[in-house]
């Protein structure tokens, strides 16, 4: 009696169960991904893209979430990798200092922006579908090769118009597919963020909904029929436990396709998906 209700204290003890989890990630290579919290154009329903917007008062207080979840969840972070958009940035701050991990090493990559959403970033989002019809909106948003309009150089939205993008070159007429945004998202997984992982370093990814996307559509062998299906929500830890060859250990818990966990109240999470699903109606 005394000693099963120690058993169960032991258990349910946050300190204990957060050591019995960082064990169990040491021996494997940890992942974490996740998506910036909400951002002002998230809360004003607006096509971003790599437009610079801040977080929302809401969206803060998300990834301090996302921050504490980790925390609780024993994961010990050593390499950061983020966006170079403000969005995403501040959101790997605010966990890097819940996790007490401001002193890893962090690394801003362009090919972790959101893609780029051409001619429709700044448009509010029902206001497109009104215009061009819900079909329509839903390739743009959602398919797999389709891009949204393009931008030229004579656009503020060309990243050439960005001192951020200089060392950057990129064609006059610009945007992108979920197709090409992999394109970007790969070569960086493959060079920079793989070999760490290899090194048996536990590696967090703060970025966006569609470079989030495209890069579990890699991690996850995700058709690309399936692909339109998967909405990422925001501020919300996603743990991949992956093998020798990064190939992800399917976890208890996970929201199919993907094989990594959410951290966090499920019936939550999945409230939030439908929320991204449903930004155009
Ligand atoms: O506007 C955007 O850049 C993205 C993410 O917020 O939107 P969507 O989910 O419609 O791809």
């Amino acid at each position: 009696m005394f000693t099963s209700s120690l058993r169960t204290g032991l258990r349910s003890s946050p300190f204990l169960r957060a050591a019995a989890n960082n064990l169990s990630y040491r021996n494997k290579h940890t992942l974490v991904l996740v998506r910036h919290g909400e951002s002002t154009w998230n809360l004003e329903n607006k096509f971003t893209g790599w437009v610079d917007v801040p977080l929302s008062p809401k969206g803060h207080e998300e990834v301090i979430e996302a921050g504490k979840l980790i925390e609780a969840e024993g994961i010990s972070l050593d390499v950061a990798f983020t966006s170079t958009l403000k969005r995403a940035i501040r959101t790997l701050w605010h966990v890097l200092e819940q996790t007490d991990s401001m002193w890893i090493p962090v690394t801003k990559s362009w090919t972790l922006n959101e893609r780029h959403y051409g001619a429709l970033q700044g448009l509010d989002k029902q206001q497109t579908v009104d215009k061009f019809g819900k079909d329509q909106v839903l390739v743009w948003r959602r398919s797999y090769d389709v891009p949204p309009p393009i931008v030229d150089r004579s656009s503020e939205w060309h990243p050439s118009n960005e001192k951020k993008y200089s060392n950057v070159s990129f064609p006059d007429e610009f945007t992108e597919s979920l197709s090409t945004t992999l394109d970007r998202v790969l070569p960086f997984f493959n060079e920079e963020i793989a070999p760490t992982l290899k090194e048996g370093k536990t590696v967090i990814v703060a970025a966006h909904g569609n470079s989030l996307r495209a890069l579990v559509k890699h991690l996850d062998s995700i058709a690309e029929s399936e692909i339109a299906e998967l909405n990422i929500p925001t501020g919300t830890p996603l743990v991949y436990n992956l093998d020798d060859d990064l190939r992800p250990i399917k976890q208890e818990g996970c929201i199919a396709p993907l094989q990594g966990r959410y951290l966090g109240d499920q019936e939550a999470i999945r409230a939030r998906i439908e929320g991204v699903k449903n930004q155009t109606k």
